[in-house]
């Protein structure tokens, strides 16, 4: 006896089926959506373009900050942890020529943020780019979260992305200058999410916020855009959201590309957003997630486990139906 379950719990029919070889994602079919991580765009996008990417020291920040170096970018990352900065700024700029400066900011401190922005106009100028990537993230059952626990996520996440954007989108229309706002978000910030509650609160209102000030300021020269990655392996994230490996495997089999995205393929999209061929894009929310989402969504998806033989069975059953 076999079911098929719905994602919903039910069972769609129960029926005398043979003991079905239930193909996992990861059994299928490699080859299909090998991912391409070389620079996508041509050499010298970003000559004479200056990209502020907060969190730019680790992950994905450090992935978007190495494509936009070897594109021809200046570079300057900002985060809490200067040690870390300084040393992906010295690997990336000694790989690709160009200019990284690490600079330390807690972008939860607006005036942090406000003498980090000096030292950048300093350095190098107001930027052309601006990615707002730095974030803080756990799981937690919510009735096990503390105020401060809420505060230490909703403040990097929510708050930091605002002082950021406040503080360059001022001093830019001050100046004149247009530039090309980026937000990181995550595919349930439209969903929401159980036990990452702070995070898709905050995720929600950065999106809110982006969406908000693409429609405002565009009389200014600014775009912002959105990109809503789905799992991607860093070690933030994952030490933080599946710490004992364990969510890594159903993840791959819900994801209907088969495999985890890699950080240079959500660099090279970062990199079109943040570019002239995008510059009639703006207030766009992307989804980066191998398809995982829709995965998850759909009530009939879980079909995907049923075999051939078994839909053999189940089209014979159905078409042997008469009447309602
Ligand atoms: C898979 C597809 C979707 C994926 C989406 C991914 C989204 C992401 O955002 S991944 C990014 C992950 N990266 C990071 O989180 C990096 C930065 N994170 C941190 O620095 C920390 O994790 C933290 C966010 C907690 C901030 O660190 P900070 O030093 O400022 O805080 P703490 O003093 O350590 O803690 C502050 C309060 O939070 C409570 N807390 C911390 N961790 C947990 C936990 N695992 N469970 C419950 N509560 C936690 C901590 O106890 C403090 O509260 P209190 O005890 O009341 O003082
Ligand atoms: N990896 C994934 O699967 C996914 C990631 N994302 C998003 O991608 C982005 C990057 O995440 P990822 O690279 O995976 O994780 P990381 O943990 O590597 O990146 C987070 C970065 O944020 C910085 N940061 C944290 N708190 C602050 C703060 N108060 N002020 C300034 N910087 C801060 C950290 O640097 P420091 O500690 O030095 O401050 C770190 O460099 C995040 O926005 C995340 O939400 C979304 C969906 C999936």
């Amino acid at each position: 006896m076999a079911a098929v379950m719905l994602s919903s719990g039910r069972k769609l029919l129960q029926t005398r089926f043979p003991r079905p070889p239930v193909r996992s994602g990861s059994a299928r079919p490699s080859g299909f959506f090998a991912p391409s991580e070389g620079a996508m765009l041509p050499a010298g996008s970003f000559r004479d373009r200056l990209a502020f990417i907060t969190g730019g020291g680790t992950g994905l920040g450090r992935a978007m900050t190495m494509v936009l170096s070897q594109l021809g970018a200046r570079c300057v990352i900002a985060s809490r942890k200067l040690d870390v900065l300084q040393e992906t700024a010295g690997e990336i700029s000694s790989q690709t020529g160009n200019q990284v400066h690490a600079l330390q900011c807690d972008v939860r401190d607006p005036q942090a943020v406000a003498r980090c922005v000096d030292q950048m106009v300093a350095l190098s100028g107001l930027p052309d780019v601006i990615i707002n990537n730095a974030a803080g993230n756990f799981i937690c059952p919510t009735e096990r979260l503390t105020p401060n626990g809420w505060r230490s996520v909703t403040d990097i996440v929510l708050n930091g992305t605002a002082f950021v954007t406040l503080e360059l989108g001022k001093r830019l229309i001050q100046a004149q200058k247009g530039a090309s706002f980026l937000a990181i978000t995550t595919i349930y910030a439209e969903s929401g999410s159980g036990f990452v509650v702070p995070s898709a609160a905050a995720k929600a209102g950065v999106e809110a916020l982006y969406k908000s000030l693409a429609a405002e300021w565009g009389r200014y020269g600014h775009r912002f855009n959105i990109i809503q990655p789905g799992p991607i392996r860093t070690k933030g994230a994952f030490s933080r959201l599946d710490p004992t490996g364990t969510f890594e495997k159903s993840m791959i089999d819900r994801i209907p590309t088969g495999r985890l995205g890699k950080p240079a393929e959500l660099a090279n999209l970062a990199a079109y957003l943040s570019s002239d061929f995008a510059s009639w894009m703006s207030g766009a929310v992307i989804r980066f997630d191998g398809g995982e989402y829709v995965s998850m969504a759909g009530e009939f998806n879980e079909l995907r486990k049923v075999t051939p033989d078994q839909w053999k069975m189940l089209e014979a059953m159905i078409k042997g139906t008469k009447g309602s």
